[in-house]
């Protein structure tokens, strides 16, 4: 019960499509902003193997508490590091997380134990590594859900892009916006004020994505609106 949705919300449907993704691209390191209860967090989760990892976002712990024992049941708490504030400042620190991140993976095992006379050659090939991954695996995570506030997600979207792996996806919910961003919907009835609010942002959102060359989208109308990205560059 504490996780059932709402009809315009994420549904079971696009959980199932977002299930069957991650498995597909093997994913293992997503990052998530907007929880909630944990309905999409959950069924991502499971999704992942067991050393899986999920950073989770948002500015309510209650919320996600209410839901954590569901993930304790699951046996997939461990793969959640959930970061309580807003997503930007979040974000912006998750960016040298990430950058340090990748290089302590790509340096490791290049430790002090080597003898001097090798060292040069050593960090000079180190380097090089370095500069290659960086350049061909550009990004940490292998997915993005973002499920926040609208008005943001161009915003997110400046930021995920460079956090998200060359091929790996981003996720937007709620792309369709109750169908308030169809104009023929527009005319048939009229639309609460919370729909209206972000209608501009969502409709402009929409647009920006289909000419940002650095991804490749697929606007799905499942729920309530899903719009794919594949990193190219
Ligand atoms: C639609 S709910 C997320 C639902 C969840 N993804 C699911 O499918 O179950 C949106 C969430 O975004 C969070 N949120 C809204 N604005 C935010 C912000 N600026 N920073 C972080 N979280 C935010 C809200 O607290 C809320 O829990």
């Amino acid at each position: 019960m504490i996780l059932s949705r709402n009809a315009m919300a994420t549904g079971p449907d696009e959980m199932q499509f977002l299930s069957m993704l991650l498995k597909l691209m093997n994913a293992k390191k997503t990052l998530e902003i907007g929880v909630f209860t944990g309905y999409s967090l959950l069924a991502t989760a499971l999704s992942l193997p067991h050393d899986g990892e999920i950073i989770a976002i948002d500015t309510n712990r209650k919320n996600f508490e209410l839901g954590l024992p569901f993930f304790e049941k699951a046996g997939v708490a461990h793969k959640v590091d959930f970061r309580q504030g807003l997503a930007l400042p979040i974000l912006d620190e998750l960016m040298k997380e990430v950058r340090e991140r990748k290089h302590s993976k790509l340096t490791s095992g290049f430790s002090n134990s080597i003898s001097t006379t090798c060292r040069t050659h050593i960090m000079m090939f180190t380097v090089g590594c370095v500069f290659y991954f960086q350049e061909k695996y550009k990004g940490w995570f292998d997915f993005v859900f973002v499920d926040a506030d609208k008005s943001n997600y161009m915003n997110y979207h400046a930021r995920v892009v460079e956090m998200v792996r060359v091929g790996g996806v981003i996720g937007y919910d709620n792309t369709l916006w109750n169908g308030s961003v169809v104009a023929e919907a527009m005319a048939e009835r009229p639309f609460p004020w919370y729909i209206m609010d972000s209608r501009d942002a969502i409709l402009e959102f929409n647009a920006y994505l289909a000419a940002d060359p650095r991804v490749e989208i697929c606007h799905l109308s499942i729920s309530d609106g899903l719009t794919l990205c594949r990193r190219l560059s």
